[in-house]
């Protein structure tokens, strides 16, 4: 059978057109990397605790899920990672469909993904640095010298150089958390989702481990994901935020528009404390002096 060239080289060169716009586009409006959510439905029981949620997260950017307990923080991070599937919706990374797609492409996906866990969920048994190499033993074809190197390369980064040869339990709640964002982003994730960093830390502490959080997504270009309900991480690290209540995304915007907000359930959950109260009580007060 004669192939038909003519037809063939004409699908090639629109293949090639799209790839070329494609890499354009992503190089030149910096969407590598993006995570789209579209349309996320999800209920338990007959519980709805998800109701359409739609949002895209950029590389380079710390994105923040906001919002009170029980409003599906969680439910829909868990969505995005693939431990829970959606009743209803998509999610894509990097313009490639992750929901219900094939368990290959899937795995490709996984392996760029790093997650910090509420408590840090290192291994006991293990000393810091074996914590740390274990993603690269399991996803790697590193040889010993690499994962080492590796291994050494972050926990450079995250400021625990001498604490390799540690136990977790000789550790504290902060260099905990440092050791699990080493091990998040040492098989060099692409996507950082971290869950409630600053649980269980004091304020001093937690305003550190934000900011790692939101230096290393610049340094390495990563799509970070961050469920809160602190407004500290907010002003600290908010490059965007998406503010969620019972199940639905009610506003998004960026740490410098959220003061400003006009919608009820936010500005409720925003002054709900007495610090952020006396903030923006001084905040208009120096505007009254500024216009004097
Ligand atoms: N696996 C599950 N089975 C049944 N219900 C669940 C499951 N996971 C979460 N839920 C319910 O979904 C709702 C939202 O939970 P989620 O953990 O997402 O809230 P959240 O906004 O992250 O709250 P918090 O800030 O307290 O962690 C809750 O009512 C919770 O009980």
């Amino acid at each position: 059978m004669p192939v038909d060239n003519g037809r063939l080289s004409v699908f090639l060169n629109i293949k090639q057109f799209n790839k070329l716009i494609y890499g354009l586009w992503t190089v030149d409006y910096g969407l590598k990397n993006m995570i789209e959510v579209h349309n996320i439905h999800k209920s338990f029981n007959g519980a709805k605790v998800l109701n359409g949620i739609n949002g895209v997260f950029e590389s380079g950017k710390t994105s923040l899920l906001l919002g009170a307990s029980g409003t599906g923080k969680s439910v829909l991070l868990q969505c995005i990672v693939g431990l829970i599937k959606p009743d209803i919706g998509s999610i894509t990374y990097d313009g490639k469909v992750f929901t219900n797609n094939k368990l290959d492409l899937r795995q490709e996906i996984r392996r760029k993904i790093g997650m910090l866990f509420q408590g840090g969920a290192l291994f006991d048994s293990m000393t810091v640095e074996e914590n740390v190499e274990f993603p690269l033993r399991m996803q790697s074809s590193m040889t010993r010298e690499e994962r080492r190197d590796r291994v050494n390369f972050c926990l450079k980064r995250v400021g625990l150089e001498n604490a390799g040869k540690k136990m977790p339990s000789e550790i504290s709640g902060g260099m905990k958390k440092r050791v699990g964002i080493a091990r998040a982003i040492a098989p060099n994730a692409k996507y950082l989702f971290c869950d409630e960093p600053n649980s269980g830390l004091d304020p001093l502490t937690s305003i550190k481990i934000d900011e790692l959080i939101y230096e290393i997504t610049k340094e390495f270009d990563i799509t970070t994901v961050v469920v809160t309900h602190d407004m500290n991480s907010v002003m600290e690290i908010g490059d965007h935020i998406i503010y969620m209540y019972k199940g639905n995304k009610v506003w998004e915007g960026t740490k410098d528009d959220i003061m400003n907000t006009k919608i009820k359930e936010l500005n409720e959950f925003i002054f709900a404390s007495t610090l952020m109260r006396a903030a923006k009580k001084v905040d208009e007060e120096l505007g009254d002096i500024q216009s004097i």
